[in-house]
């Protein structure tokens, strides 16, 4: 009988990575919120709320969320979003006690400015291992190219999920660095959103590409501030997920900023909104964390600014300009 995985979260991502891990010949389940998503992965093979017109494996099953409660499950890849991960986490901990746990989401917890690695760690007592990079959940759902990164401080776990997820269209690579991962994968949301101001706003590409570049900036200062590796912010989880973030039209970040740029405010663009846009809570979380860390940040400070609290992007683009000349040096 072959390994069972379980996935925790029946969004877009943790759909897509359910039929990536039973394409490779896993037994997999799927624990999902939303009643339509299980009966429509059950009966229908597919994700018609999150990932709709993607035929998934027939062998994949799918549970309800609150099923966790009464489950063991050795191993399980999380794909909640970072602002309900603490809720779910505390449903799981018993189905995941001394499990090996593959983190998917990406994001900072505005209540408490942590990474979600630190608030699994708080919530559950399992080996916790990061995948992170550039991956669009439809891209990969497609079967198309796509390589990422996956961190751990334990050589075994990191080896033993590389082999899991990887394939001819899925290639993961290793890194030691979990807080560098992670910080990458949660920051370029923000500076996705700016780009995507940026870009409805007609600012064009010199702006979009001075946009990337400096927010790899600010990410690398905040990373290094936190303890990560400067090489891993030139790697997938990095530079890599921030241009394709950043540029890519399937990004829901990048599109919230298309929107804000339309003149619509947050709340109209949420409202409408069934998936998430991490970046949209990353951007409150980081600014406040990189107050209390002491590491400037001026383009997250600013879509901050513009989401909650109410400033015009041209006035933010001016602030931006405007500011003391400096060396490029990230430091
Ligand atoms: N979609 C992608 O392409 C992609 C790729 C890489 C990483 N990610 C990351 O994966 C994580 C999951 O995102 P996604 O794209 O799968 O989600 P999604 O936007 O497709 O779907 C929303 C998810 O939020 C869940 N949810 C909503 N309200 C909830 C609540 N009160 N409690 C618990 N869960 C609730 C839903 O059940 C659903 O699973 C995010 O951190 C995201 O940044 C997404
Ligand atoms: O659609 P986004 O903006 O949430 O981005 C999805 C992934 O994180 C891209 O790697």
């Amino acid at each position: 009988m072959s390994e069972c995985i379980s996935i925790i979260g029946g969004g877009s991502w943790g759909t897509a990575l359910a039929d990536l891990i039973a394409g490779n010949g896993y037994e997999v389940t799927v624990f999902a919120k939303e009643k339509e998503v299980v009966g429509g992965i059950n009966k229908d093979n597919e994700n018609g709320l999150f990932l709709a017109g993607h035929k998934l494996h027939s062998s994949i099953k799918a549970e309800a969320l609150e099923k966790i409660k009464e489950s063991k499950v050795p191993r399980a890849v999380w794909a909640v979003p970072t602002q309900f991960s603490r809720d779910v986490a505390a449903m799981a901990l018993h189905a995941l006690e001394h499990s090996s746990v593959m983190i998917a989401t990406k994001g900072i917890e505005i209540s408490t400015g942590e990474l979600i690695y630190d608030i699994l760690s708080e919530e559950l007592n399992s080996n916790l291992t990061i995948l992170s990079g550039p991956s669009f959940a439809k891209e990969v759902a497609a079967k198309k190219p796509t390589a990422v990164s996956i961190a751990s401080n334990d050589e075994k776990e990191r080896s033993y999920w590389q082999e899991i997820v990887s394939n001819t269209f899925f290639r993961a690579y290793t890194s030691e660095d979990v807080i560098g991962v992670e910080v990458g994968g949660a920051i370029k949301n923000v500076i996705a959103i700016a780009t995507g101001i940026s870009d409805g706003l007609g600012f064009g590409l010199n702006a979009r590409a001075g946009l990337i570049t400096r927010g790899l900036a600010e990410i690398t200062r905040l990373g290094l501030s936190l303890g990560a590796k400067h090489e891993t912010f030139m790697g997938l989880s990095g530079m890599g997920d921030l241009v394709l973030t950043a540029t890519g039209d399937l990004s829901r970040n990048r599109n919230v900023g298309l929107k804000i740029a339309e003149g619509l405010s947050l709340k109209e663009i949420t409202e409408n909104m069934k998936m998430v846009a991490e970046g949209v809570f990353t951007a409150k979380a980081a600014h406040f964390l990189a107050e209390k860390v002491k590491v400037e940040m001026p383009i997250t400070n600013e879509v901050y600014k513009i989401l909650y609290e109410d400033k015009k992007p041209y006035q933010s683009v001016m602030d931006l300009m405007s500011r003391d000349l400096k060396s490029e040096s990230v430091k």
